[in-house]
């Protein structure tokens, strides 16, 4: 699969096998490609050339939509607009197969309702499950850096997919909050689905991938078992050197928890501002 931007080539995959059932993550230096390959493979972008397929079926040509109806998600960070949406509402856009979408079927409202219902009930259901229940109805921007990976992995889930994609799942993210995060990764593994993610943090890979594949310049360079990656010379000189954070103190895992809440705060004040502004517009 090949991808260019002008001259510059951004991907260049000659062959590359994602193990079913299983967490590979995908490292690589900053503009080694990652993100590019990523938006191919759910239909966000298309290649200059190439070809791939989920299941038996050629994915290429199709939409994102069409390639998540086929299994295959991948999260989004939280944009503004989805930030001035409750927490809910951000779950029910990520609902696949809406009946009430169709326009003979919105004619007979009690079909769209009884998928509305089910569709709340399954948001309920992954809310629960990351403890953001409580925050149904906050607005989504007023959630802190790690709930607010939360709630992207859950709204990826509603769709029930069978390959999760996660761009960046600990960005942002307080390091004290990481292992709960990673927990879910696993969980996801355990309940049969198949994981893909992009990080930058080498002990969250080392952590959870049952494989790892670096990429650089385009190419894959190397991929392997995670302690086999972690000594392999090309990719030590290519990426990692000396990249190695010591685990936190219990002092700097107090001092980031009070980071994150004063994150939310600030959040919550910003999200208050654009509705007070609103209002004001409004004449109210
Ligand atoms: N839409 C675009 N137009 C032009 N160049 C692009 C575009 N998208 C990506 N690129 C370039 O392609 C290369 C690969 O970028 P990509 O974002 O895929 O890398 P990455 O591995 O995800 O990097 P990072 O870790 O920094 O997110 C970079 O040189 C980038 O500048």
């Amino acid at each position: 699969m090949t991808r260019t931007f002008g001259g510059l080539t951004a991907v260049s995959v000659d062959h590359l096998e994602v193990q079913r059932g299983g967490i590979t993550g995908l490292i690589g230096p900053n503009g080694a490609g990652k993100t590019t390959l990523f938006n191919l493979l759910t239909g966000f972008d298309q290649p200059n050339t190439g070809t791939w397929s989920f299941n038996g079926r050629d994915l290429g040509k199709l939409s994102p939509h069409q390639v998540a109806r086929l299994g295959v998600v991948r999260t989004f960070q939280l944009t503004k607009a989805l930030s001035r949406l409750t927490v809910l509402q951000n779950m029910l856009l990520g609902a696949q197969s809406q009946r009430g979408e169709s326009f003979l079927r919105a004619l007979v409202p009690g079909t769209w309702r009884a998928q509305e219902t089910a569709n709340t009930e399954r948001a309920m259901d992954l809310l629960r499950r990351f403890k953001l229940d409580a925050k149904k109805d906050d607005f989504a921007g007023s959630l802190s850096g790690g709930q607010r990976k939360l709630l992207e992995m859950a709204r990826a889930l509603m769709s029930e997919p069978q390959v999760v994609m996660l761009d960046e799942p600990m960005a942002g993210v307080n390091p004290a909050l990481t292992q709960s995060l990673l927990g879910h990764v696993k969980d996801l593994r355990e309940e049969g689905m198949t994981v893909i993610f992009v990080e930058h943090d080498m002990d969250v890979v080392r952590d959870i991938s049952d494989w790892v594949v670096v990429m650089a310049a385009g190419k894959v360079i190397a991929e392997g078992a995670p302690e086999s990656i972690s000594q392999n010379k090309a990719v030590v000189d290519a990426y990692l050197g000396a990249h190695h954070d010591a685990p936190l103190t219990p002092e700097e895992e107090d001092r980031f928890l009070a980071e994150d809440e004063a994150e939310a705060r600030a959040g919550r004040e910003d999200v208050l501002d654009s509705e007070r502004g609103r209002k004001r517009r409004a004449g109210r």
